[in-house]
């Protein structure tokens, strides 16, 4: 682990929906903790609920941007968080983990921009990557979400290829040369549950930290506004406007079967939902984890008022179908 040398260290875990970004900062912080140290963490969720943030112990200093993205909406207060995470907590280190939806050249700007007023220097941008995602976004090989991977992937300084137990060695193979083609410098590494030394992230296995070199590549490959090199076309600005966040509380117990019915009628356009809810069939209350049709509920105690709530994400997906279909599980049983 980072030894403290008056600068504090900042990691920025990108990495599309669902990739596997918190499971990896929940190891982060384990493996911190364990040496001693103090980490922070900044954390932008685009529904309104932090719900990756209960699953964070209490003990560790957060800043939470909710209800937007990051690397736009909310750009201009990552900064200020920054500074203020700076000042009350002097932490060992900084994590900061984006939307999935986030461009990370954005937030490495941010940083850079803090950089100037606090001592806090961008060590490593680490990208969590979806296998099976990837893969069927490369088959179809278009795409703003295609194009969002890419870039999240283009401006890596270390590369998780994480969810290969969903794949063959074959596929996994096949996948990292694409990720070599989009991205020459950083190191690669398969993962499962995003397991991995964190040592080896720290360091990128190099111990290099992000150099002018990467810098401009990544700003070669991904600067927005810039002309795609290949294509010609100009990049998005905010190349995630078509991802869209839907939030939905609950003020009673709902059916679990029906809920898990439900979620496996989801539209492939709604590639993503998490939440906490409640279920007329046990007292214990559940979070839910959906990515690309796996389904994961574990039971949750969490600490202070956490309402029952689920967030929806995905491409212009048909929000009066969810409604209804959400209206459905609280109504009374059928006869
Ligand atoms: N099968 C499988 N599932 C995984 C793996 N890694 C993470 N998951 C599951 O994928 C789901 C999403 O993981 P998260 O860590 O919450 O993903 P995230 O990138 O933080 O998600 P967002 O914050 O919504 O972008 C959870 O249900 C995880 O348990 C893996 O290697 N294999």
């Amino acid at each position: 682990m980072t030894e403290q040398t008056g600068t504090i260290p900042v990691y920025l875990l990108s990495g599309f929906l669902g990739s596997g970004k918190t499971t990896l900062l929940k190891r982060w912080l384990e493996t911190a903790e364990q040496a001693g140290l103090r980490p922070a963490v900044i954390m932008n969720e685009l529904g309104e609920v932090n719900l990756d943030g209960i699953q964070i112990g209490e003990e560790v200093r957060m800043a939470e941007m909710l209800g937007g993205c990051i690397c736009c909406t909310v750009r201009g207060d990552l900064g200020l968080e920054m500074m203020k995470l700076v000042d009350e907590s002097r932490p060992d280190l900084l994590l900061i983990e984006s939307t999935g939806a986030a461009n990370p050249l954005e937030i490495i700007d941010a940083v850079g921009d803090a950089s100037m007023l606090k001592q806090v220097e961008l060590k490593q941008v680490v990208t969590v990557v979806d296998a099976v995602h990837l893969h069927g976004q490369a088959e179809k090989g278009k795409g703003q979400t295609y194009r969002l991977m890419k870039e999240q992937i283009r401006c890596a300084t270390v590369l998780l290829l994480n969810k290969v137990d969903n794949m063959s060695e074959a596929q996994a193979d096949e996948l990292e040369t694409l990720l070599r083609e989009w991205n020459s410098f950083a190191p690669i590494y398969r993962t499962v549950e995003a397991q991995i030394d964190i040592d080896m992230l720290e360091h990128g296995g190099q111990g290099q930290p992000i150099g002018q070199a990467e810098r401009h590549q990544a700003e070669e490959a991904c600067g927005c506004g810039r002309k795609d090199p290949h294509t010609h076309e100009e990049h998005a600005h905010h190349s995630h406007a078509h991802v869209m966040a839907y939030t939905r509380y609950f003020d009673e117990a709902i059916d679990s079967e029906r809920f898990e019915a439900m979620m496996g009628r989801l539209p492939d356009d709604i590639y993503r939902a998490k939440g906490i809810l409640s279920f007329t069939d046990t007292s214990s209350r559940f979070m839910f984890q959906y990515a690309y049709k796996q389904l994961d509920l574990m039971k949750i105690n969490p600490q202070g008022e956490v309402p029952d709530v689920a967030v929806f994400i995905g491409e212009h997906f048909d929000k009066a179908w969810l409604e209804d279909e959400l209206k459905k599980l609280t109504e009374p049983p059928y006869s």
